[in-house]
């Protein structure tokens, strides 16, 4: 309340001084523009140190354009002061009026993304300072000199002036609408009221500038600054915190932003090049040229990401389902492929079959030379067991401690038994020294169950089966080869039957 109190004072105090006077622009009218200016200043540099690390850029940008306007109208006060009306000092209030767009048009245009390539925001940067080059190059030659007399460039002139405030002014809405965050609606919502306010003003102040200011217009100024400081310090009103817009609108809002810089330097370059073609024609070009540079930069850094989520997924996709100590299949996949087998040998009439693989006398291996040497021969077992020993429609997968399932695709019993044989003797070469166990090395008992056609097998029932079938081999001496049902038995360590 008190900042208002002041800023109704300020107002008060310029209208009377101005009325003095009897002119908008004397020194201390002017001066009580500058108060107005700098407590709006204060409120947005309040704004920026009480926000969040990513909202602050934006806040500080509109302090630096509200900071260039504090400057513009003290270099006025100065050049009155110092009767430097034509002079350095009015020259310097042009270019400082030239730069306040660059942080308005920063702060509009950029969708301060935390993944956008830093060439982007150079780009940007460099498209934002040719706007305020061109509009003081423009204003400057239109007027003075002899185009100064000629009613088209003054035209000229103020509709360049209107395009470029309310381009601004649209696009801060615009961002105010597309903003999912209520921070970011927060900010929008102070920057597109005072940017909106400040063209209406500018438009109505640069009319009145042609026919002669009456003393109390220079007040008109002070609307937008009072406006901003009272809409920065107030709490933000309601409907900003309920409103959300969907996240395909905000994203479309956020990317097409940018182009405003673009059109602001292809529009003062058409113009431009009235006075002077070639500089007009090089800045249009240029302005394209970036335009394309920087959605070329952001598509690639797009396509660079997607590729790394692409790779992050298959990763993941590659780890569900293998065992993390030897990189087959787990008991999940398991699972999957079992069930998928049995209802394909169920339609196909084609019998899957499933080998239950345990290492004998593990216990007393990892009892003798430890779990590590234990770890790695579980790993080179798997290795044998899926390197070349199986078709790869099969399935070989871990299926807990020393234990091993294959699932064999369209395999009958006696197929099985063969492949059972196959894979116990390449345990068996393998000649992994077990110092404590009856052979000298490492040697497998293995358990077959087959799918029978005329009843629904499950695949639990399955597993069940060749459990018992490995049961049995164990009990019959292990390094065994035992078939569920009234198949044939084998014993794998010497070859007999
Ligand atoms: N190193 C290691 N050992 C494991 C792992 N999983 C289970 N084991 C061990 O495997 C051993 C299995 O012992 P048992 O079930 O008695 O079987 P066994 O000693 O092979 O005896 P039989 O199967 O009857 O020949 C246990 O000592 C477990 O600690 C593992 O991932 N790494």
């Amino acid at each position: 309340m008190r900042v208002i109190g002041v800023l109704v004072l300020l107002l008060l105090t310029h209208l009377v001084l101005a009325n003095r006077s009897g002119h908008a622009q004397d020194v201390w009218p002017q001066a009580a523009l500058v108060a107005v200016q700098c407590v709006a200043l204060w409120a947005v540099f309040m704004r920026w140190r009480r926000s969040a690390a990513l909202i602050r850029l934006p806040w500080l940008l509109l302090a630096l354009a509200v900071l260039m306007q504090v400057l513009w109208a003290g270099t006025n006060v100065f050049a009155l002061l110092f009767g430097d009306k034509s002079g350095f000092l009015a020259a310097m209030a042009t270019v400082l009026s030239g730069l306040y767009v660059v942080p308005c048009m920063f702060m509009v245009t950029r969708s301060f993304a935390r993944n956008e390539p830093r060439i982007v925001a150079v780009l940007d940067l460099v498209l934002s300072c040719m706007v305020a080059v061109l509009v003081y190059k423009f204003f400057t030659t239109l007027l003075s000199g002899p185009l100064a007399a000629d009613p088209n460039s003054i035209k000229l002139v103020l509709f360049q002036a209107d395009a470029i405030d309310y381009s601004l002014a649209f696009m801060a809405i615009l961002r105010l609408f597309g903003a999912r965050s209520f921070r970011w609606r927060f900010f929008y919502f102070t920057a597109s009221a005072y940017l909106l306010v400040n063209a209406i003003v500018a438009t109505v102040y640069n009319r009145l500038e042609l026919h002669g200011l009456p003393w109390w217009s220079g007040s008109l100024i002070d609307i937008p600054h009072a406006l901003l400081a009272v809409v920065a310090i107030r709490q933000p009103p309601r409907w900003l915190r309920a409103y959300r817009p969907p996240l395909t609108v905000s994203q479309t809002i956020a990317s097409f932003a940018p182009i405003l810089l673009s059109m602001m330097v292809v529009m003062l370059g058409i113009s431009s090049s009235r006075i002077n073609f070639v500089p007009g024609l090089v800045v249009g070009c240029a302005s394209v040229l970036f335009y394309g540079l920087r959605v070329a930069f952001i598509e690639s850094r797009n396509m660079d990401m997607k590729r790394a989520v692409d790779l992050s997924a298959l990763r993941l996709e590659q780890q569900v389902g293998r065992d993390p100590l030897t990189g087959i299949a787990n008991r999940a996949a398991l699972d999957t492929r079992l069930r998928e087998a049995l209802e394909e040998g169920r339609r196909t009439g084609r019998c899957c079959s499933l080998l239950m693989i345990d290492i004998d006398y593990f216990k007393q291996y990892n009892d003798s030379l430890g779990h590590v040497a234990g770890d790695t021969c579980l790993v080179k077992v798997a290795y044998a067991l899926s390197s070349s020993q199986v078709r790869t429609r099969d399935l070989v997968a871990r299926y807990g401690g020393e234990e091993f399932v294959v699932v064999l695709v369209d395999t009958p019993a006696e197929t099985a038994l063969e492949v059972a044989r196959r894979l116990a003797a390449s345990i068996e070469h393998l000649q992994i020294a077990h110092p404590s166990g009856p052979h000298g090395w490492i040697t497998v008992s293995i358990g077959i169950s087959t799918q029978a056609l005329d009843a629904p097998v499950e695949p639990m029932a399955l597993l069940e089966e060749a459990d018992r079938a490995l049961y049995l081999a164990k009990r019959n001496g292990r390094n065994r080869v035992e078939a569920a049902g009234d198949t044939a038995s084998l014993d794998t360590g010497r070859g007999a039957i």
